[in-house]
């Protein structure tokens, strides 16, 4: 459907995370395909939720899933494009390796909860944004209140300066924005952090070893 999809309109098509069987075992995947609707690249979800938070929320997913282990990126026309899904926007560095890659859009298909959705969610796609300084695009399932997941929602788009540019409440909606490529070079050039990094620091040694 996403490949006949992507095809009839002439798009590159990111579909949402779906569970996907591979030799045995169970894996949370996004599939991307071109406009000739061909599936181009397949992320599957690198770091599985594991978390307790008293009283809210507790979720094991590493008892049902299996993580992936590789990074996903595809090229377009018009830039580079990462993926992760989910709980993969939390850790920094794999939206740092992206745009280390020339990554001017990452998109996370999610689905935050009711706990830390409204704590986390648009705090950690403005994060990302201005750290790499590019365009995070997330995207959540509406809501349903009688699911035993109930999605926060909240599809949303923050651009290279950490500005929310669309965005969408918990119901169900078509979130558009342009990406402006422009502008990307624009923020980078304003604000060099990336040639003003300093790696000859950031590595941890610790106290006493020889290295
Ligand atoms: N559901 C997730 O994978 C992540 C999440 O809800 C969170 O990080 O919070």
């Amino acid at each position: 459907m996403l490949q006949a999809s992507a095809r009839e309109n002439n798009v590159y098509l990111i579909g949402g995370s779906i569970p996907e069987e591979d030799g045995g075992k169970l894996y949370n995947t996004c599939t991307v395909y071109n406009p000739d609707g061909n599936l181009i690249a397949k992320h599957r979800k690198i770091h599985l939720f594991d978390i307790d938070v008293p009283g809210k929320i507790k979720f094991q997913e590493s008892e049902t899933l299996s993580p992936g282990n590789s990074l996903t990126l595809f090229d377009t026309p018009y830039c580079k494009i990462g993926i992760g899904i989910c709980y993969d926007i939390r850790f920094a560095e794999i939206a740092q390796l992206y745009a280390k890659k020339d990554c001017k859009l990452l998109v996370y298909p999610g689905a935050f909860n009711m706990t830390t959705g409204p704590a986390h969610w648009e705090l950690l796609q403005r994060a990302r944004a201005i750290d790499n300084q590019l365009y995070v695009a997330t995207v959540s399932p509406a809501r349903d209140d009688k699911a035993t997941y109930i999605a926060w929602g909240h599809s949303t788009v923050a651009n290279p300066w950490g500005e929310v540019t669309a965005t969408t409440e918990h119901e169900e909606k078509i979130v558009y924005c342009d990406i402006d490529l422009d502008y990307v070079d624009q923020v980078r050039n304003q604000i060099p952090i990336r040639s003003q990094k300093r790696n000859d620091l950031y590595e941890v040694h610790e106290k006493g070893s020889d290295s």
